[in-house]
């Protein structure tokens, strides 16, 4: 059955295009909260789960035994626009365990930051592997494999003992099997793996609690969400939505954004996961769904509900800048 329309886009009083999409919230029993549409369609989580796979960072002993605070292990976490602050960490990242951008295998693009990549063509640059949205993230598993002295060649494959920790984790977060049948290899070449919406909801109100893990891993599991609850801008960067749906209530929302249409999120205070997936990959709704999500879980809270509502219905605007309709949730979200 198709998932129902979550999101409207208005020009006038004419909806011009819908969103379908799901929804799961969960708690960290295993409970369903709230569930739309198909969760148990399996979905590819792309960078949405970058908080998981850096569990093995902080479980090796790298994170400390290179002095990484929240800043560093926000950057770890991140999908970021690309800007000189973001490069500059990862470089230092890269410093602390003897490497430089060589070691990196994620590839290059240019800034996802319109200024990060304007300044980079105007000094008639091009981009390098640092610029990447996931060098963070990388550069964490760089500093795992040297912690560990497991030789870094080669880590972004499946059978590199790297990604093997990193799977072993997901599994252990998600309860979800990470089998080859489900693999695929996300933009900066590592497996990702696709597996039931739902799963993401249940590990992130995990990871959020530490409810269900050892009490090494659920203290790393909360140092990681607090760190990226700290420092939104390096999770992402300027004018990106995750950073103004976690500043919408400092250290109370975590979020992050997949490649097409992925969001993953928790509520620590609530003891909430929740995972959703636009079906068209389409960013700009999943960024709808998710603030329209969160703004009903915390409706306990009027100034902070105000902000995510405002979240939920940004406007489309024409060339001058005038508002022309916006994008709504559906009374699905309600
Ligand atoms: N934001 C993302 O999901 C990016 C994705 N990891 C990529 O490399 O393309």
């Amino acid at each position: 059955m198709a998932n129902p329309v979550l999101v409207e886009v208005t020009r006038g009083e004419v909806v011009e295009s819908r969103h379908r999409g799901a929804v799961s919230v969960f708690d960290a029993d295993g409970k369903p909260v709230w569930e739309i549409g198909d969760t148990d369609r399996p979905v590819f989580p792309r960078s949405a789960v970058k908080a998981i796979q850096a569990l093995p960072l902080v479980e090796s002993g790298a994170a400390d035994a290179y002095g990484f605070g929240d800043r560093e292990l926000a950057l770890a976490c991140a999908s970021h626009s690309g800007e000189p602050a973001h490069v500059e960490l990862a470089i230092a990242m890269l410093a602390k365990a003897g490497l430089d951008r060589k070691a990196l295998e994620c590839g290059a693009h240019w800034p996802s930051g319109h200024g990060a990549t304007i300044a980079l063509a105007r000094a008639g640059n091009i981009p390098n592997a640092l610029h990447n949205n996931c060098s963070g993230k990388h550069s964490g598993f760089l500093c795992t494999c040297v912690h560990a002295g497991i030789a870094h060649a080669g880590y972004v494959k499946a059978g590199h003992a790297l990604q093997e920790m990193v799977r072993d984790a997901m599994q252990a977060v998600t309860g979800a099997a990470h089998d080859v049948d489900h693999c695929g290899i996300d933009g900066c070449s590592i497996p990702t793996y696709a597996v039931p919406l739902k799963s993401f909801a249940l590990g992130f109100a995990r990871m959020a609690t530490g409810r269900g893990f050892a009490p090494e891993r659920a203290k790393a599991a909360k140092r990681l969400l607090a760190a990226c609850m700290a420092e939104p801008f390096l999770v992402a960067g300027t004018g990106k939505a995750d950073v103004a749906l976690m500043q919408a209530a400092p250290g109370r929302i975590f979020v992050k954004t997949g490649a097409e249409g992925v969001y993953c999120a928790a509520l620590p205070e609530l003891g909430l996961g929740i995972a959703l997936k636009c079906d068209d990959g389409a960013g700009r709704a999943a960024e709808v769904m998710i603030a329209a999500v969160l703004a009903k879980l915390l409706n306990g809270d009027e100034a902070v509900a105000a902000k995510l509502t405002e979240l939920a219905h940004p406007p489309v605007e024409s060339r001058v800048g005038a508002k022309v309709g916006l994008l709504r949730p559906t009374a699905a979200l309600n």
